[in-house]
């Protein structure tokens, strides 16, 4: 085939590394041939876009924003969109291909994409923000759509982000559009469930995953890092459950109680405390590599990228990982855990519910219907748990870890999607 390598990358915990390697593994036990295989490897589209905001002392500042759609064969392309200092093309076009393999475990009809803007959302006002997100929906009006791509929270971006995104979309449109956004406010056209959805997915497949190593959750301990969105969700979840969760942490650092944090408490701190941990009293403080490194039965890294490396997989202790953030174990680190004989739950069976329960948002705009809270637990219980079942049932036939064996079950779906449709 005609296509030219772009150069090596040369860090080997980037994480568009990371995913390639998986890939390939997983590739080549399927048997995949060299034309599928540079098929799936190769994003169908890559935008780049400038995006000149006025900021508030009257500055004209020029932000770079990113969205990849790596794949949409299976349906339209779905996927967050992250606002942080580290956004680059490299990260957004390893996000949108575990959107795609995301999407394919858990067996929902989307591709996969993600978006970014390079940016610290804690450095700008709410006016800036705005203006960023309705600048960048503008440049992204042709990439978007409920039957093209449809954006969705990650890092950095919540409900009052997608209402800003489907107004400036609806505008420009002439008609109100709420299917092209999820994760929207609840009066909008969000979904019940869609906010915890990501955090409950982590618990279900934690808990399946302390079944099959015969770990009782009222005896379990964990360790929870990041306490946006996801960890929060998770950590509530698993501790309702009779899970002790001994350490939270954000980016202010980490807070240990060996007796247990009151999570519920936690999460009332951060929200009268403008969102951080920080200060925290009824933990001791300590670092996040400590949370890492930490002696409980269950750790969730739910903050970033590669946090787990070679220079600290050494220390963890735990004996599962569940992974609720993207790709917060670098490919290296892979091996290591392996050899201890940890079991990971991967990102892409593991923080699977929140794009579930975005799906259900998008199938209620599409029918003009509201499902209730029970309804789209219920579902997506169900799909979390058939898809972990899935995964774990394709790790003992090929006897690799369920990372690869996720990996095996989303490019054995995709590939044959292809074959089946044809005309490439
Ligand atoms: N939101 C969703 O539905 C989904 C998110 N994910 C993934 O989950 C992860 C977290 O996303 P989400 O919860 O939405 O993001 P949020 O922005 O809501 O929360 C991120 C959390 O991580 C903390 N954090 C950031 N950097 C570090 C660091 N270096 N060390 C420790 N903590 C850190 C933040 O701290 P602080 O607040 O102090 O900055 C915050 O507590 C990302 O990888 C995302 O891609 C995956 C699937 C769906
Ligand atoms: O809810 C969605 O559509 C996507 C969420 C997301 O970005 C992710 O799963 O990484």
């Amino acid at each position: 085939m005609g296509y030219i390598e772009p150069a090596p990358i040369k860090d080997k915990e980037n994480p568009l590394e990371s995913m390639m390697s998986r890939f390939d593994l997983a590739a080549q036990l399927l048997g995949i041939d060299e034309q599928m295989y540079y098929i799936l490897k190769v994003p169908a589209k890559q935008v780049i876009v400038g995006l000149p905001i006025t900021m508030d002392d009257g500055t004209i500042r020029v932000f770079e924003g990113y969205r990849v759609i790596h794949s949409n064969i299976l349906g339209p392309a779905k996927g967050g969109i992250r606002l942080d200092m580290d956004v680059n093309l490299d990260e957004v076009r390893a996000l949108a291909a575990w959107m795609t393999w995301k999407c394919a475990v858990v067996d929902i009809p989307y591709g996969g994409a993600k978006g970014g803007i390079t940016c610290n959302p804690r450095a700008m006002s709410t006016g800036e923000i705005e203006r960023l997100i309705r600048t960048y929906t503008i440049a992204m009006l042709d990439i978007f759509g409920p039957d093209r791509d449809i954006p969705a929270p990650d890092m950095g971006t919540g409900p009052r982000e997608m209402a800003w995104l489907m107004d400036e979309y609806s505008k420009a449109k002439g008609m109100t559009v709420n299917a092209v956004v999820t994760g929207k406010p609840l009066v909008l056209g969000g979904s019940l469930g869609r906010t915890e959805a990501t955090g409950r997915g982590v618990m279900v497949s934690a808990l399946a995953a302390m079944e099959k190593l015969k770990i009782n959750p009222y005896k379990a301990t964990c360790a929870v890092q990041g306490f946006g969105n996801v960890g929060s969700h998770a950590a509530s979840l698993l501790y309702e459950r009779g899970v002790k969760v001994l350490a939270i942490s954000d980016i202010s650092g980490a807070y240990f109680n060996s007796n247990g944090i009151d999570i519920a408490e936690a999460i009332q701190y951060r929200d009268t405390n403008k969102g951080t941990l920080e200060g925290y009293k009824n933990a001791e403080k300590c670092s996040n590599e400590d949370l890492l490194g930490a002696k409980v039965d269950v750790l969730v890294p739910a903050a970033k990228e590669d946090v787990i490396t070679m220079a600290n997989v050494a220390n963890i202790q735990a004996r599962l990982i569940v992974e609720g953030a993207n790709g917060p174990t670098s490919a290296n680190a892979d091996h290591v855990i392996n050899e201890k004989g940890i079991m990971v739950v991967p990102d892409i069976l593991a923080n699977a519910g929140g794009v579930t329960v975005s799906y259900f948002e998008w199938v209620q705009n599409r029918l003009g219907y509201k499902w209730t809270l029970e309804r789209v637990n219920r579902r997506s219980d169900r799909i979390m748990k058939e898809a972990f079942d899935k995964v774990y049932a394709a790790s003992l036939q090929y006897k690799v870890p369920m990372r690869i064996a996720a990996y095996l079950v989303a490019i054995d779906k995709v590939s044959k999607t292809y074959k089946f449709r044809g005309g490439y």
